[in-house]
């Protein structure tokens, strides 16, 4: 199974695990996502927390040894969408969402930390939406969500670059929430956090979710969706992936 969904004492944790790809996302962990969100509507669920295993990688993005199969723009759009709908329930679920960001977050992986609510960001991990490098834009909502979580030079800047970051570049620059320089830094987040009741929480969340709604955040993700999808189809950004996976890009 490419990913775990655990749930104790009212946290509901996701899990993904593939770390030998770097836990890469393939159909299996957009079919989870798409479980979690399902899962956590429940009254009982008061906070989600997005990891994955192991402590070298958060998320690669796409699988592209799997999503290069798609060429033109009409079959990359359904599984850019499909994903950036499973992001815009989780970011739009009426409980606080954390990212246990435990390792290195490129592409879509910085995208499904930045669709949740807080990014608790270990020391070592190197993040950046480097989709440029392969010649399109990110296209599961994240570049949106992006311009919604950081001043707007900064998250230009972030996704211009298309560079690795540092944990202490990220807090700097307002994308990490917290970097993570022991354990313990975990759990005085969650205990401070689990303080207050859940009904606060909910109601917090409620007020950034109509905000999202009067500002059509989610009409918004589907042109960022369809402008990568365009994107995708370029000889450019086939050429970009052949390198990356022929390993001929240095
Ligand atoms: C599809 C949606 C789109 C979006 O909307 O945003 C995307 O997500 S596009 C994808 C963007 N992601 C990338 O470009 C990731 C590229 N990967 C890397 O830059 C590096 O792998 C890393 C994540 C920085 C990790 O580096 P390192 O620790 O040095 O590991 P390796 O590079 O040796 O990787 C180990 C192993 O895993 C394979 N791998 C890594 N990421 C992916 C991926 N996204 N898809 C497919 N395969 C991936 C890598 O090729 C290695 O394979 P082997 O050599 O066969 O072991």
């Amino acid at each position: 199974m490419s990913y775990h969904i655990e749930s104790a004492d009212g946290v509901m944790t996701f899990t993904i695990d593939r770390p030998h790809i770097r836990n890469a996302v393939n159909d299996e962990i957009i079919d989870g996502m798409e479980e979690l969100v399902r899962s956590a509507g429940k009254s009982e669920v008061r906070l989600v927390i997005v990891t994955a295993a192991g402590d070298q990688a958060f998320c690669s993005g796409g699988d592209l040894s799997v999503f290069h199969a798609l060429r033109t723009e009409e079959e990359a759009y359904p599984m850019l969408k499909r994903m950036s709908q499973a992001l815009y329930a989780l970011k739009t679920l009426p409980i606080p969402v954390i990212a246990l960001v435990n390792g290195t977050a490129v592409g879509g992986g910085c995208e499904i930390a930045t669709a949740c609510d807080y990014r608790l960001v270990k020391a070592h991990a190197k993040c950046g939406f480097v989709q440029g490098n392969l010649v399109i834009t990110s296209g599961w909502g994240g570049g949106t969500y992006l311009f919604e979580a950081l001043q707007h030079d900064h998250a230009l800047q972030m996704l211009g670059e298309a560079r690795l970051y540092t944990a202490d570049e990220l807090e700097t620059n307002g994308w990490a929430t917290k970097v993570i320089r022991s354990p313990k830094d975990i759990d005085v987040f969650l205990s401070q956090m689990k303080k207050v009741r859940p009904e606060v929480h909910r109601a917090y969340k409620e007020m950034a979710i109509r905000k999202w709604k009067e500002t059509n955040l989610e009409g918004r993700v589907e042109e960022e969706v369809r402008r990568c999808a365009q994107l995708w189809a370029e000889d450019a950004h086939h050429e970009a992936v052949d390198k990356f996976l022929n390993k001929t890009n240095q």
